[in-house]
């Protein structure tokens, strides 16, 4: 039998992706905001390996007008392109129960494909818990399709689509005509579609759609114009504190545990370079990175609960002003959010943008925002060089200095973007569009969602820990091992060596920053990723220390050698390069150009090498 696909359709934020995960096992990233998915994914049906299910981005309409939502029709039309599936073979509509003004039409217009469908009247549990009731039977009768209620996270809640699906008729895939098709949905009517959407929901649905008075007054106020800023600005302390405070007696256990395992190692070994090829190259790189596992864990936790409860767009709302005036709208935002978990995703989520220049605009000033990579690299440095002072005795100086990058990145991000603006205003490209972005209901967040996708997070950290990290120690350890030093050398052994070499070499470029030969070595490798940098310098300071046996971890070495100059430097440097692989070939996919992704590089470069040496400079002159 030939495999059949189905698609899941339908508006934004419904929970198609939910229902995706719960038919096939998947764990594809679901949020409590519109725009969540941007391109298709596909999967296998739990209960028949013979269809395939396709989860596609949500859209409003069949009438497209940004780059994700055209994914969708496009494939609803067959449009993929040569090595893509033909049109599905059917669709899975799915409609927010608590929304079914917004969501129906997309259903309404679904139908004007002439697929077998059926559909998935999902929130269901929430819909109820609202004293919202639907009536089902009277929906499936008036569309002439089956209509299901689902609760997409919840195994139980998925059983009857389960079954809906599997009994959709599975016909010899009838070819409709795209060109028929296509005229279909360009004759489709707006007024007309809304009249017949008031029309069902006079019928089926009999309480009024109302949110609870909890609802309207948090609404109240986290949109105020004051108290939501003051809002966001305590629900971003709180993070940076929790991510200081939590997460300190962890790190410090794993420190111990690292360093005595280090040390059990080293006494089992004759010395030698076996030995320090283990504790050198391998325990003290990977374990350099090991210890901030905790604070990755507390900021993504909070990333996530933050994404589930349907806070974030109202802060999108709240800020959509401000972002006006760097001439970005509110449509930015979701993408340049999810830039603080990683530029990756985010710039993928830019293809929510209508308008070519603002996407653009959004992929290039993504980079700036603060990833989850750079915690690692941000928390070392802190740690080595600013005390752990309390201010005003609620908030530490740790925590205060992370807060204070992330703002850093933050004003660069919008200070760049206004620039491009001015920029386009002379060659006329501006064009803004408000924010026309649904708010999600809040919901209480699903905490099995929460920690299954907490794990998964951490899970790759870890993973890249036990591999990319883990090659780029043992090269490092090897590079910064060999040669050994000529018999009668002076200087220590790691100068005569080939990464000792490479560092002298490079540093002069980087003196002027005051980065030290060691610090050149370890941005070597740490190109591919940010966070390598500080395995590597974990193996290079560990190789290059003078007691090889006694295994300090990296903090109290870096708070011997670096002046606090450097130190601040280094952060800066970090706020701007773009030293992460994967964003750079991510931005050359989505602007589909090498010469877009080698400017947005060089001026990231650029920005970082400016701003590192002005830090340098201005840091030396207030501690001379
Ligand atoms: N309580 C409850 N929450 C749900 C249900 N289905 C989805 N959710 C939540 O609703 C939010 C949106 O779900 P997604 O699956 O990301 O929605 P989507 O339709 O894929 O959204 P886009 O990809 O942005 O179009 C998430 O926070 C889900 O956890 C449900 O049946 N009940
Ligand atoms: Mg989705």
């Amino acid at each position: 039998m030939t495999v059949a696909y189905y698609a899941l359709v339908g508006a934004p934020n419904c929970g198609k992706t939910a229902l995706f995960n719960a038919l096939t096992g998947a764990r594809a990233k679901v949020a409590n905001y519109p725009g969540v998915t941007v391109d298709k994914r596909e999967g296998v049906f739990a209960g028949d390996a013979n269809i395939h299910i396709i989860d596609l981005p949500g859209t409003y309409s069949l009438r497209v007008t940004s780059p994700d939502e055209a994914v969708t029709r496009d494939l609803l039309l067959g449009r993929m392109g040569a090595a893509a599936m033909r049109s599905p073979d059917a669709i899975i509509a799915v409609a927010d129960a608590t929304n079914l003004r917004m969501t129906l039409r997309m259903v309404l217009e679904l139908q004007t494909l002439g697929k077998p469908m059926v559909v998935s009247l999902n929130l269901s549990d929430v819909a109820r818990a609202r004293g919202l009731s639907i009536d089902t039977a009277k929906l499936s009768q008036l569309l002439g399709v089956p209509v299901v209620e689902t609760v997409a996270v919840n195994a139980n809640g998925t059983l009857a689509i389960k079954n809906a699906i599997a009994a959709l008729p599975r016909a010899a895939a009838q070819h409709h005509d795209n060109a028929t098709v296509q005229q279909r949905i360009d004759a489709l009517d707006s007024a007309a579609l809304y009249r017949q959407v008031e029309k069902i929901l006079a019928q089926v649905v009999s309480t009024p759609i109302q949110l609870p008075a909890w609802h309207r007054s948090l609404d109240n106020l986290v949109m105020h114009p004051f108290w939501g800023l003051v809002v966001l600005l305590l629900v971003l302390l709180l993070v940076f504190q929790a991510v200081y405070a939590w997460a300190a007696p962890l790190m410090d256990g794993i420190e111990a545990a690292i360093g005595s395992f280090g040390g059990w190692v080293g006494g089992l070994l004759p010395e030698g370079p076996l030995r320090s090829l283990l504790v050198n190259g391998v325990i003290a790189g990977i374990g350099s990175v090991l210890v901030f596992v905790p604070q990755i864990t507390i900021l993504f936790a909070f990333i996530l609960l933050l994404e589930d409860s349907g806070y974030l767009p109202r802060a999108a709302f709240l800020l959509d002003n401000l972002l006006a005036k760097s001439g970005l709208s509110g449509r930015a935002f979701i993408p340049l959010l999810s830039s603080f978990a990683c530029a990756v995703p985010a710039v993928m989520s830019a293809r929510t943008i209508q308008d070519p220049r603002e996407r653009l605009v959004t992929i290039a000033i993504a980079p700036m925002l603060t990833c989850s990579a750079r915690l690692p690299v941000y928390a070392l440095i802190i740690a080595a060089v600013v005390p752990n002072h309390s201010v005003g005795g609620l908030f530490n100086l740790q925590g205060l200095t992370l807060f204070g990058l992330y703002l850093v990145g933050i004003v660069s991000a919008a200070v760049a973007a206004w620039v491009m603006k001015l920029l386009a205003r002379r060659s006329g490209q501006v064009q803004q569009f408000p924010l026309l972005m649904e708010l999600p209901t809040f919901r209480r967040p699903n905490f099995k969602h929460i920690l299954l996708s907490l794990w998964d997070r951490v899970s790759a950290f870890l993973k890249r820990a036990g591999t990319v990290i883990f090659a780029i120690s043992v090269v490092l350890w090897a590079l910064v091992s060999f040669p050994a030093a000529p018999a009668g050398a002076t200087g220590p052994a790691i100068d005569y060596s080939f990464a000792g070499m490479l560092g002298h070499l490079i540093q002069p470029l980087f003196a002027p920053l005051g980065f030290s030969w060691e610090m050149c070595i370890a941005m070597v490798p740490g190109m591919a990723a940010r966070e390598v940098v500080v395995a590597a310098l974990g193996t290079v300071y560990a190789v290059g220390g003078s007691d090889e046996a006694l295994q300090q971890s990296l903090i109290p070495v870096l708070h011997q050698q670096w002046s606090l100059a450097t130190a601040f430097a280094f952060l800066a440097w970090y706020v701007y390069a773009p030293m992460c692989a994967a964003t750079l070939a991510v931005i050359k996919r989505e602007t589909k150009s090498a010469r877009t992704t080698a400017l947005i590089t060089a001026y990231l470069f650029v920005l970082a090498y400016v701003f590192a040496f002005m830090v340098y400079r201005i840091t030396l002159a207030l501690t001379a």
